[in-house]
């Protein structure tokens, strides 16, 4: 990217709407939509003006209103100047095709925010952040995403390599002086500086799984024997009818999925293929997705028909997944006797009855909205998990090199390799690889 290009994109989902935002960000934001109103009279900083945007041969393509904001103070620390049109299709691609005439190009997917990471703005976890807040589906979702807006983790790994660079310091003031042994006082508290660090990533490393499931939802698999009632589950999870029901057993072939918010949780719900002896080639087939499913859950809701003795009932194997609730279904029917499963859930997809006492297990079960670390509650992705993971073996390799008393050189070199790790979380050390995996997912505009 050039940063001396003045870009332009429509900053609005593309479709009829009362009003769409095109935004323009370069050096000649200005200059480009005062071509395109065909007139001199300068925009005021950060007021709206309405004016006319015209056609090279000056026919009128729109009423708008513009809005400019002088650099650096804008979202892209550039000029950058809003054009709020009317919002048509055709409208829109006209005037956007006049600005594009007038000096501008397209702008890439997440330029203008790539625009803002590289101005200073936002770190990298921000900009992260700007994309978690467009897709998130769930409020908890969304409260992570502001708290990571909020800059909280870019500040912890900001502080962390700060003390790292204070320890590499003071570990090179021995390193200049080769003749002297370290003596064994600072050499423990060398081993402290960087144990604290190494805790406070495993800390934050420990909220992956939270940031996952933030993001993506907690995989939540549907199983059990056929007829169970697996599909009626789903269905009144969902309050509508979007899997096939029906009393014959084997109704469910594949795996059904569905993004459902329980209490603020985002889950990723799959129905799935009961579990017997199959009938034929496809239900086999099946019944194999069924248990690779079941093996990758978060969470496995296993269905049971509790009218029937549990003998019948129980479906024969399952793997064994760290969160499960048992679900005795069928309660309008009554109890067949021996049913004395610990915590099981007892509904009704008929009647409705348990469905809300279901929730509630899911949602303690979930264990979300506690990843607290600081002040901040923060939940990190992927890219900081892989960064991070990183980050603890450098420091590792650092903290053991020193405790088997090995030549300090070696231990400067893996802290160094920590604080560059440390640093990609924020973007705050050579990124070029890193920018265009994450901006390529934005939609253009962003
Ligand atoms: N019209 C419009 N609405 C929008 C955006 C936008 O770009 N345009 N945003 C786009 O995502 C979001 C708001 N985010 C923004 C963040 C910073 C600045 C900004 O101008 N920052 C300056 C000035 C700060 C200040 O006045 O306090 C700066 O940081 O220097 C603008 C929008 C959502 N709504
Ligand atoms: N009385 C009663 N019937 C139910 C209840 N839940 C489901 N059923 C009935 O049980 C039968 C099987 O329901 P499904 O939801 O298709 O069962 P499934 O577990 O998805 O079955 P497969 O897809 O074949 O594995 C249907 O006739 C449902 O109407 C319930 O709570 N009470
Ligand atoms: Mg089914």
């Amino acid at each position: 990217m050039a940063a001396g290009e003045t870009i332009a994109a429509l900053a609005t989902a593309g479709g009829t709407g009362a009003v769409a935002l095109i935004r323009v960000s370069g050096p000649d934001a200005g200059a480009v939509v005062s071509k395109a109103c065909d007139e001199d009279r300068p925009f005021p900083d950060r007021r709206a003006v309405l004016r006319t945007i015209r056609t090279a041969d000056g026919g009128v393509l729109d009423q708008v209103l513009v809005t400019r904001f002088e650099a650096p103070r804008s979202y892209t620390g550039e000029e950058v100047v809003e054009v709020a049109t009317h919002g048509g299709r055709l409208v829109t691609r006209r005037v956007l095709e006049r600005l594009l005439e007038c000096g501008s190009r397209s702008a890439a997917p997440g330029e203008f925010t790539e625009r803002a990471f590289l101005n200073g703005k936002l770190d990298l976890t921000q900009a992260e952040a700007v994309m978690d807040l467009i897709s998130a589906q769930s409020d908890l979702a969304l409260r992570a995403a502001h708290e990571q807006l909020e800059g909280g983790i870019g500040r912890r790994t900001d502080e962390l390599r700060q003390d790292l660079i204070g320890t590499v310091a003071q570990l090179e003031a021995w390193i200049d002086f080769p003749e002297e042994d370290i003596d064994p006082e600072t050499g423990e508290a060398l081993v402290a500086r960087i144990r604290a660090v190494r805790e406070q990533v495993g800390a934050l490393l420990s909220t992956a799984d939270q940031g996952r499931i933030l993001r993506e939802g907690l995989r939540t698999v549907i199983c059990g024997r056929p007829n169970a009632g697996k599909s009626s589950l789903m269905n009144a999870l969902l309050g509508s009818d979007r899997a096939i029901v029906s009393e014959t057993a084997g109704t469910t072939r594949d795996t059904i999925e569905e993004l459902l918010v329980v209490d603020g949780v985002p889950l990723r719900m799959i129905d799935t293929a009961g579990l017997r002896a199959a009938g034929d080639v496809i239900e086999e087939e099946g019944i194999r997705r069924t248990m690779k499913e079941a093996g990758r859950a978060d969470l496995l809701l296993i269905v049971v028909d509790g009218s029937l003795p549990p003998a019948e009932a129980m479906p024969a194997d399952l793997p064994s997944v760290s969160r499960s609730i048992v679900i005795l279904n069928k309660a309008d029917l009554g109890e067949a006797a021996g049913w004395d499963v610990p915590d099981a859930v007892r509904v009704s997809c008929t009647d409705g009855r348990g469905l809300e006492d279901l929730r509630h297990r899911i949602r303690e079960l979930a264990d979300l909205g506690e990843a607290d670390w600081g002040e901040h509650s923060v939940a990190i992705n992927a890219r900081h998990r892989d960064c991070l993971t990183r980050t603890a073996a450098s420091l590792d390799a650092a903290e053991g090199a020193l405790l088997e008393g090995a030549d300090p050189e070696i231990t400067a070199l893996s802290l160094r390799e920590s604080l560059d790790y440390l640093g990609e979380v924020a973007g705050r050390v050579d990124t070029e690889e890193i920018l265009g995996s994450i901006f390529s997912q934005f939609c253009i505009g962003k």
